[in-house]
């Protein structure tokens, strides 16, 4: 970047934020206008940037590093896909015939296949924008590196052949490509890299005290991360050996290394994104990494609001007055799986006001649907109305079911009562989904596996607008380990089975749960999550000893979290 385009967003990062009275628009804070207009034109909803976007892009712009928390669904990756847009195309290098060869500009890193995809068609429908004349071809834009079977290898000629401006990949994905071949990725000579979802991909340690009773086994766990970094680490230690040498260097040698870091050459910029960022790996990145350029960065972070117990809700609240996370509206409940097969609501949620979602006159009980035992007649008639062809479930065949059948049952009644359109269910992260899927469809729910790349299924969901309703409600089955980051806009409801990230319960339980309750509520949109968790407790003797079993664990979320539960109206 010249120096004089470098100062000009470098201003615009530094100004003092407009008067109400001037509106700030995606021009003023440095996008161009054809990108602009083709936003326009692509997304008629992205009208202004948020005040976060306004702080970051030209940060971003003016060749910062930037760490960035806003809360889920505020627009964090769509608008790093548009500063990344408007970055210059990375320095060419002369070719022996003299020709100039654009190389990548950014390299974008996400947990997941999915995402990658996710930034791929936003892109794609920015460049196909009817007011884009003569767009390039998408592959010099962006380009997707995932592992898919060892696939990524055979995209090695491409990414030489035509580098992107924007490479998105994921971090085993990216590293295997660097082994195979070093200089495919230009890692060095990037522009920007940038780290999306950074608590899920860089894992760090919560500082211990030495004087508590755990600190050998902290000590061990410690020295085991450090041994085995992950595909992430790996990656920024290769792309940042400069800069963290100088920084230990600077450590040793004070001003000496300063001045040497100041004069060495520019490594690329590195944007860390996530909406939690738990102060211990806030800390590892900022004192210990070593990445980070700490006098040219720009921290753009609102913190993490947890409310006090007085914040919460009143019991009187109705759904309009509950302010939930991720966004103002989301409604937070649990459905309890007990030992004898029950299925109430957990202890200590709250009634509310609340309009009914599901349509038609005539009143929808749990008993309406599975009133007594489920037989084979009730299953056909109402896979009948499924859009795919069912395939039958031989259950002689099969092996005891992954999850409790009446966890299912209950998703599959809360989802039938509640659902108007289209609802995510999200499993722990190995769960076998396919066979969720076989089993949900077996008791008549129109379930399919989230899938990005089918253009009829999970990519459709991604592409519509969120005012579109399902002719028949929908119920996407995926993982944790495949839900960060997504953006899924007309989601109304989340079920989550079982506790995220469990059975241990740690930061990173309460950070799951966060992230899988944010795919709902975006953009300020309402939306509801529904847990169901199984209760270890005798409910007929209250003094037995039981280990702490999920209800409990729950309970501890919703606190962690400051979140009042509130009632899903149709159980217990
Ligand atoms: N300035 C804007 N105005 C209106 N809508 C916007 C704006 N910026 C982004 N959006 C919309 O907000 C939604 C959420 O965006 P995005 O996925 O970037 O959020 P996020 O903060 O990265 O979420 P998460 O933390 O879950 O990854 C998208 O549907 C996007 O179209």
């Amino acid at each position: 970047m010249s120096r004089s385009a470098e100062a000009y967003y470098d201003s615009l990062a530094q100004s003092t934020p407009p008067t109400p009275s001037e509106p700030v628009t995606f021009e003023s804070i440095g996008i161009r206008r054809p990108i602009v207009k083709a936003l326009a034109a692509a997304f008629p909803n992205v009208q202004s940037p948020t005040p976060m976007q306004q702080r970051f892009i030209p940060a971003l712009l003016s060749g910062k590093d930037v760490l960035l928390k806003d809360e889920t669904g505020s627009g964090k990756s769509f608008g790093l896909v548009l500063a990344l847009l408007n970055k210059e195309r990375q320095r060419a290098v002369r070719t022996r015939s003299g020709a100039l060869k654009p190389q990548i500009t950014s390299l974008v890193i996400v947990p997941h296949r999915d995402l990658a995809y996710q930034f791929m068609h936003w892109i794609e429908r920015i460049v196909n924008s009817p007011t884009v004349q003569a767009p390039p071809s998408l592959a010099s834009l962006a380009q997707v590196v995932v592992r898919d079977g060892g696939s990524h290898l055979k995209q090695l000629p491409i990414l030489q052949q035509e580098p992107p401006h924007i490479l998105i990949g994921t971090p085993q994905a990216l590293l295997d490509i660097h082994n195979e071949q070093p200089d495919a990725l230009s890692l060095t000579s990037l522009s920007t890299v940038v780290v999306d979802e950074v608590d899920y991909l860089v894992d760090s340690m919560p500082i211990k005290d030495k004087n508590k009773t755990h600190f050998k086994s902290f000590l061990k766990a410690k020295r085991k991360l450090e041994r085995h970094p992950s595909a992430t680490k790996q990656l920024l230690d290769i792309i940042y050996a400069r800069r963290k040498q100088l920084a230990e260097q600077e450590n040793y040698e004070g001003s000496k290394a300063f001045h040497q870091r100041r004069y060495s050459p520019p490594s690329p910029q590195l944007v860390m994104s996530s909406a939690t960022l738990r102060r211990h790996l806030d800390l590892f990145l900022f004192r210990q990494s070593g990445w980070l350029q700490k006098d040219n960065l720009a921290k753009c972070k609102i913190p993490f609001r947890k409310r006090s117990q007085n914040a919460l809700p009143s019991p009187e609240a109705t759904e309009g007055e509950i302010d939930g996370l991720g966004g103002s509206g989301i409604l937070h409940s649990a459905l309890v799986v007990t030992l004898s097969g029950r299925i109430k609501n957990i202890e200590g949620a709250i009634a509310i006001e609340r309009k009914a979602v599901a349509s038609g006159d005539e009143a929808i009980t749990p008993e309406n649907i599975f009133g007594g035992e489920t037989n084979s007649e009730d299953v056909d008639i109402v896979n009948e109305a499924n859009t795919e062809p069912v395939e039958v479930v031989d259950t002689d065949a099969k092996t005891r079911p992954p999850f409790n059948p009446t966890a299912l049952e209950a998703i599959a009644t809360a989802f039938a009562l509640d659902v108007p359109s289209v609802a995510l269910l999200v499993l722990p992260a190995s769960a076998p989904v396919q066979r969720v899927v076989e089993e949900l469809r077996a008791i008549g729910v129109n379930a399919q596996g989230l899938d990005l790349l089918a253009a009829d299924k999970g990519r459709a969901h991604l592409l519509r607008g969120g005012d579109t309703v399902e002719a028949e409600p929908t119920l996407l089955v995926s993982t944790l380990a495949t839900t960060r980051g997504l953006d899924l806009p007309h989601l109304t409801h989340v079920f989550i089975l079982g506790i995220p990230e469990g059975p241990k319960m740690t930061g990173r339980t309460i950070d799951a749960y966060l992230h899988i309750a944010g795919r709902v509520g975006r953009f300020g949109r309402g939306g509801r999550v529904v847990s169901v968790v199984e209760s270890t407790r005798d409910e007929d003797d209250d003094d037995a000893v039981v280990p702490v079993d999920e209800a409990a664990k729950m309970v501890r979320i919703f606190r962690e979290a400051g979140v009042r539960p509130v009632i899903f109206e149709h159980f217990d």
